[in-house]
This record gives structure tokens, C-alpha cells and sequence, in this order.
């Protein structure tokens, strides 16, 4: 008990003990402020030297970006900071290595030992009991820092245990006093309050207080749901209000919700009350709070209107940052990647994804709209389970979907950005991007759903053609970098949907197993392995063999091809008319069928790739074929020439500039887009219906289903050709050819009514 009144003495908010302070200018007097205070306890405090100790040794091991200060801050711990405690060095810590291994008596693994950071053990009891036994970086960093009542704004990663960093100091702040002793209260108005931008992220805290703390009231207001529970929680006396800003006004306005014992303010997630239109809220509530209290501020990402509120309404805050500005914002474990999709290819390649990328885990997929959230939702359910998640969904059929995900009662959620936003959901493998984020922060709170507390987790962001140019600004940032990969080929679909009906097998309970033995016996001695091969395959859902999909579309029954040109050939421009008069003149039905046509950006390479429908294709690649030409199928896209529309640049995407775009479009003017409206400043799913202003026609309607795609538009009205306007022509119009010619590259004639034919033709 001797030492942890010793700790809390020193390091406690309400610790009326001055602490030892030094005078030098600006940022240096801050530093060695926090210098002093160490060092007064590491030089002065012997009787309780041990857990001093290993206080000191944890902030060693504080990362080197750990804290700045503000422009109105007057903090400022850095590892130079912590050279200055240690002057003589005692816990032999060698900063130039950053390794503690030099120190002799206590164990690397004991510096963020929640059992000794002298914490009330009914805490570290329930932690324990979550199997939480260490802390994090963002709570080592936040830990004594709140623990001396500062004022704090905090920023880490995704999924880093924010909650907890601040968690942990007020449920210490609210269990004891500074002499540990336990608090005796005869008032039971909340004396702390945390602001949450989403009722499901305010539930989340409220649990993840609840549980680490039991004994101590937390309420959860939200909207959404009747005021008399809350009401009445209120009434019968509180510890901890969690809440979202209107209902928390509401109550106060109700006179049932009185701040004025509050000591503790937590914004949480404060970037997300802006970008959820809670900046006004949160400002009235704030000026309500006692002025005498301690206010924390976490947020993953620091846009202007946070920063405003730090210096309107904390004091002299500590900033401590574990992203810092160029860092990677999104937690290590967290593997990107980016796949080019047409509006109506999404969905197609939407399951495909899963299978692949989720490896039979949970997937969470952001839409942008509330009905897109429904439709993708309804599209999936033929192959996986999946439930819709958004903000016109009543708030007990939310809960109970959060629920059956949590449980794994169906595995993909599609959400909007409101309602997954800050979704604290163990082992989610997969977040899709069906649709851009609307900014950086989106991105970093959508992605940051997996790869949590530690974890691995793929995400992956689908972008259209012109939205190339924004997901490079997104990457630069958001300080991330993606691996752009192809929608996966078929034969990674069938290789994952073996590996998952592998393991959904094993599963199996060995009674049923004995049941059907006898049976599996005779296939196997009948058929062979071949009899196991079938099963696989109809488990897999892939009875019948899968067609040829495009790779650029990722339509069923196309194919894509690579057609080069030897440069030394014909030095000629290559563009889209020289694919569509080489078809011309090889096998000229297949002019009149080519999809989409992508230049390869390659500056040794003259070649584009393009789709055809799968019995065209096998006709094709059956005829002789120029000298100096290859065509051949391909299983991967090379990269290809960026073809977006110039305007597709980084900006806010509001509603009113949706609409106005879209009024810009029927006058068939396209307007390039200023922001990250996915689609290239167009409307929800209408990614390819007009994003491409050199679009061109030119393939007659086939019948059958694959030459219309699922938007049902024909893919003529689709076709994308590499940025490069292409002419229309058709190749029963032998009159007039509008192609280019393959040989010379001249345009109006065909390569076999070239005058430069050098005789192949
Ligand atoms: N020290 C710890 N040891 C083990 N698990 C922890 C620890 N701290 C927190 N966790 C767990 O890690 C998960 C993520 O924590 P939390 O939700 O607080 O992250 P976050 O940083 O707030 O994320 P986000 O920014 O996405 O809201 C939670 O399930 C939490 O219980």
C-alpha cells in the first residue's frame, strides 16, 4: 500500500503536493518540467524507489515521436526528457540503443506490467480477467501524463487501445483518491463524461469501462431509444456518462444529466464528431463543464476545426502523437490494396474479394449511401451471409446485427461510414472500399476496423479509371502505400473456395463422418480422388465450371487480351483505333465486338489490352497474325496508362455537389469533379455511366447476357479506351473505317489498304 500512496502522490491530478519545477524558456521549460518532476521522484522518493522505478523504466521505452507541444501547450516529454531524468543513469537504460536490457533487476516485460503501475487491483483484476495484462503504447504514453492531470490530446493508430488509455487513468481518478484510499461519496453526479460521435462507439466505451470497472456506475445515453432508462440510470446516481452530443443535450436540457461535478472530459473520436456534424453539440456541452477539470482528447486524425477545440478548451494541453505527420496512419498490420473496378464490376468482383482476400474470416464493406449499403447487402446473400448496417435501421435491429457479426452469425457487414464508425469488432480479416471515402480520415477510421489490438487485416479499396489521380492523394495522405493488384483470377477464387470448404470440413462433427464413411468408401474405390474433387467443387459452389471474366470489368463470358506491337515495326502513336483496326483486318466481327481497351503503360512496350467476348476471343487467337504483333490472353492486368479525367483531385464531397454534378451531366457536360465523390465527381454507382468523356461506342449489341452489363447498359456504353478518344466505326462499314491503321497508323484506312503495307496484309 506504501507504494502505491507514493505513486499516486505523486503522479495524482489531485495531489496538492507542488511538484518540482525548473525555469527555462518555451519548449525547453516544458521539457524540463516533466524532467524535474521524474527526476525529483527518481532522486528524491527512495523509500519508494521500486516502483519509481518502474514508472521511469516505462517511459523509457516511450516511442521517440511521443509528445509535442502545442502552440498553446506547455508539455513536452521526449526521449531527450527522459536522458535528462536519468542523468546518473540509474536503471542502466542505453538511449542511444533504446534497450533496458543493461539493467539488471527487473524484466523487459515488467515495464508495462499493468500489475505494477501501482493501479487499484480491482482494475487490474478485471483487466486480467480480459486478458489484458500489459498496456499498449498510447496508454503508456497517456498513462502518467493523466495520472498528473494534464491535459491531454492524444493521437495513435486505429485499433491501438485509446479507450483504455484513457480508461484506465479515470477509473484509477474515480476508485481512489491520491493516497489510493477509496473514494467515499455522498453525491452521485457523473464526475466523468465521454463524448462519443456514434451511439455504437459510445456503447462500445461504456463496456469497455463496464468491464474493466464494475463497481463504478457507467451510463450510456444515445439517441434513438426513449429517454426513461436513461433518465432513471441518471437519477439512481452515476460515475461515468457516456454518450453522443444531442441526446447528451437533451438530458441536460431536461435537467436530468448535471455536469457540474464532472473532473474528466474524454472526447472521443473527436475528429468523427465533425465529420458527423456534432461540432456545435459538442462546443454547447463543453461550455457547461466545470472549468476546473481535466479533458483528454483522442482522435486518430487532426483536422482544423479539432485543433480549434484544443485551444478553445483544454489547458495547456499535452499533444501526444504516436502517428506523427508523415507516419502511417493506420495500424502495422494492416495490408492495403487497390483494385480497379467499373461501377457495375463491383459487385461481380465483390464476393470474389471475400473469398479471396477474407480467407473465410469477417469482412466489413463500406458503402456510401444507405441504399447502396441495402442493394450490395441483398447481392451477396447467394454466396455469403450478409447483413446491412446504417442509419435507418431502428437502433435494437443495429445492436442485434453488431451482435450476430461480433458472434459470427453472418460474416460480411455492409455499413455505412455513420454507423461502423469506430467499431471496436474483434478479428475482422477484410474491409472493402466499395465505394472512395470521402476524405483521409474516413479512410483511416474505415481500415482501421481490422488489424486491431495487434492483428493482421487486409483492406482493399476499389476505384474506378478516373479516380487514379485520388487514390494517389489519398495514399499520399494518409501517408500509406497500396499494392494495386488485379481483381483475383479465377483460378485464386477456386484455390480459396477449396481452402475454405478444407477447413469448413474439419468442422465436421466425426459422428456425421462415421454416417457417411460407407458411402465415401464406394465413390472413392468407383471414382477415385475424383469423387473427393466433385464434392470439393460443389461445396465450393462451383458445380458447373466458372466461366472467362474480363479483367478489366470482371464481366462473365469476356475475355481479356494483350495485343503488342514491335516498336521497331512501326513507330507509330499506338493507341485505341490501332486495336480496333488490327481486330479490323484479322478478324473483323471482332472489331465490331471489342469492349474495353486500355493502353499499357510501358515505354518499351506498344500494346494495349482489351475484352472480348469469350467465343470471339477463341476465333481470334486461332488467325495468323501479323509479323512484328502478339496477341495473346492474359491472367494478370500490366499497368496501365492513367486515363482519368483531369479533375479528379482531393477534396470534401458534399451533397450539394453531388447534385450540382449531376445537373452538369444531363446537360452532357461533364464537369471534372474537385472532390473524392468516387466516381470522379459523379453520383453513387454511376462510376462508369459518363466518367469517361472519350468514351466511344462501336460494338453492336450481342444477344445474350454478356454483352449488356448487370447495370443493364450495354457494355458499349462502358467502354473505356485508355484515355484516348477513339473513333466510332463498324466493322460491316468498310466505307467508312474510322480506326486507325495498324501498320502506319494513319487514320480512314485500314491496314490492308495501307499504302505502307509492307505485305502481310
Ligand atoms: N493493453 C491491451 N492489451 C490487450 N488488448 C487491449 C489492450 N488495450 C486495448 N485492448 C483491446 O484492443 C481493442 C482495440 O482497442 P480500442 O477500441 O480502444 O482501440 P482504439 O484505438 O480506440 O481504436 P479506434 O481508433 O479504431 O476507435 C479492444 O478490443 C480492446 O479491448
Amino acid at each position: 500500500m506504501a507504494s502505491i500512496i507514493a505513486l499516486s502522490s505523486i503522479f495524482h491530478p489531485l495531489y496538492k503536493k507542488p511538484l518540482t519545477t525548473t525555469t527555462t524558456t518555451s519548449t525547453t521549460t516544458t521539457t524540463s518540467t516533466t524532467t524535474t518532476t521524474c527526476t525529483s521522484i527518481s532522486l528524491h522518493t527512495n523509500s519508494h524507489f521500486n516502483n519509481t522505478t518502474t514508472l521511469l523504466k516505462t517511459l523509457t521505452f516511450l516511442p521517440s515521436a511521443i509528445a509535442s507541444s502545442s502552440s498553446s501547450s506547455s508539455s513536452l516529454l521526449s526521449e531527450e526528457a527522459f536522458k535528462g531524468v536519468l542523468q546518473n543513469n540509474e536503471l542502466g537504460y542505453d538511449f542511444e540503443n533504446n534497450d533496458m536490457s543493461s539493467h539488471n533487476n527487473v524484466e523487459d516485460d515488467d515495464e508495462l506490467d499493468i500489475s505494477k503501475l501501482a493501479l487499484p487491483s480491482s482494475l487490474v483484476d478485471s483487466l486480467h480477467k480480459r486478458g489484458i495484462t500489459h498496456l499498449f503504447p498510447i496508454q503508456r504514453a497517456v498513462l502518467i501524463p493523466a495520472l498528473e492531470g494534464k491535459d491531454i490530446i492524444a493521437r495513435a493508430k486505429t485499433g491501438t487501445g485509446k479507450t483504455l488509455a484513457f480508461g484506465i487513468p479515470i477509473i484509477k481518478g474515480l476508485t481512489e483518491d491520491e493516497h489510493g484510499i477509496p473514494h467515499r461519496r455522498s453525491s452521485r453526479l457523473p464526475r466523468a463524461l465521454v463524448l462519443a460521435p456514434t451511439r455504437e462507439l459510445a456503447k462500445q466505451v461504456e463496456k469497455e469501462i463496464k468491464e474493466s470497472a464494475p463497481y463504478l456506475n457507467t451510463v450510456c445515453v444515445y439517441g434513438g431509444v426513449s429517454y426513461g432508462i436513461q433518465q432513471g440510470a441518471l437519477s439512481r446516481g452515476v460515475d461515468v456518462v457516456v454518450g453522443t452530443p444531442g441526446r447528451i443535450i437533451d438530458l441536460i436540457n431536461g435537467n436530468t444529466l448535471k455536469l457540474s461535478e464532472v473532473q474528466y472530459l474524454v472526447l472521443d473520436e473527436a475528429d468523427q464528431m465533425l465529420a458527423v456534424g456534432f461540432e456545435e453539440d459538442v462546443e454547447v456541452i463543453l461550455e457547461k463543464l466545470p472549468s476546473k477539470r481535466q479533458s483528454m482528447l483522442f482522435s486518430a486524425t487532426m483536422p482544423a476545426w479539432v485543433k480549434k477545440l484544443a485551444r478553445k478548451y483544454l489547458d495547456k494541453p499535452l499533444t501526444i502523437d504516436l502517428v506523427g505527420d508523415e507516419d502511417e496512419k493506420l495500424a502495422e498490420g494492416i495490408k492495403l490494396y487497390a483494385i480497379l473496378a467499373t461501377g457495375s464490376s463491383k459487385r461481380t468482383i465483390l464476393s470474389d474479394l471475400i473469398t479471396v482476400y477474407a480467407k473465410g474470416g469477417k469482412t466489413i464493406v463500406f458503402t456510401r449511401t444507405k441504399k447502396d449499403a441495402d442493394e450490395v447487402s441483398l447481392s451477396l446473400t447467394n454466396s455469403v451471409t450478409s447483413e446491412a448496417l446504417h442509419g435507418d435501421i431502428s437502433q435494437h435491429q443495429r445492436e442485434r446485427t453488431l451482435n450476430g457479426f461480433r458472434q459470427g452469425k453472418f460474416t460480411v457487414l455492409v455499413a455505412t461510414d455513420v454507423a461502423a464508425r469506430g467499431l471496436d469488432i474483434p478479428n475482422v480479416d477484410l474491409i472493402i472500399h466499395y465505394e472512395l471515402p470521402n476524405d483521409p480520415e474516413t479512410f483511416v477510421h474505415r481500415s482501421g476496423r481490422t488489424g486491431r489490438a495487434g492483428k493482421e487485416g487486409n483492406a482493399i479499396l476499389l476505384y474506378t479509371s478516373s479516380q487514379r489521380r485520388t487514390v494517389r492523394s489519398l495514399e499520399h495522405d494518409v501517408g500509406c502505400k497500396f499494392e494495386f493488384v488485379s481483381p483475383p483470377a479465377m483460378e485464386e477464387i477456386l484455390e480459396s473456395s477449396a481452402k475454405h470448404v478444407v477447413a469448413a470440413l474439419n468442422g465436421v462433427h466425426p459422428e456425421s463422418v462415421t454416417f457417411f464413411t460407407p458411402t465415401a468408401e464406394r465413390l472413392i474405390e468407383e471414382q477415385g480422388t475424383s469423387a473427393l474433387a466433385a464434392a470439393l467443387a460443389q461445396l465450393s459452389g462451383f458445380s458447373r465450371p466458372p466461366s472467362s471474366r474480363s479483367l478489366i470489368t470482371h464481366e462473365q463470358g469476356w475475355v481479356t487480351l494483350k495485343l503488342t506491337r514491335d516498336s521497331d515495326i512501326s513507330r507509330r502513336f499506338f493507341s485505341a483505333r490501332s486495336v480496333t483496326g488490327f481486330l479490323s483486318d484479322v478478324y473483323s466481327p471482332a472489331s465490331g465486338e471489342v469492349g474495353k481497351i486500355h493502353i499499357i503503360a510501358d515505354d518499351r512496350i506498344q500494346g494495349a489490352i482489351f475484352d472480348l467476348p469469350e467465343d470471339v476471343a477463341k476465333e481470334l487467337l486461332k488467325r495468323e497474325i501479323p509479323p512484328g504483333s502478339t496477341i495473346s490472353k492474359i491472367t494478370k492486368l500490366p499497368p496501365l496508362q492513367d486515363d482519368g479525367p483531369p479533375g479528379d483531385s482531393y477534396g470534401r464531397f458534399s451533397d450539394r455537389d453531388r447534385s450540382s454534378r449531376r445537373g452538369s451531366r444531363d446537360q452532357r457536360g461533364f464537369k471534372a469533379s474537385r472532390g473524392w465523390g468516387g466516381s470522379g465527381g459523379r453520383g453513387r454507382g454511376s462510376d462508369d455511366d459518363f466518367g469517361d468523356p472519350f468514351r466511344k461506342g462501336g460494338r453492336s449489341n450481342r444477344s445474350g447476357g454478356s454483352s449488356r452489363s448487370r447495370t443493364g447498359k450495354s457494355s458499349e456504353d462502358n467502354r473505356l479506351i485508355g484515355g484516348r478518344q477513339s473513333s466510332r466505326f463498324s466493322s460491316s462499314d468498310r466505307g467508312s473505317f474510322g480506326g486507325s491503321c495498324f501498320n502506319c497508323g494513319g487514320s480512314g484506312h485500314r491496314a490492308s489498304d495501307c499504302p505502307n503495307n509492307g505485305g502481310f496484309f
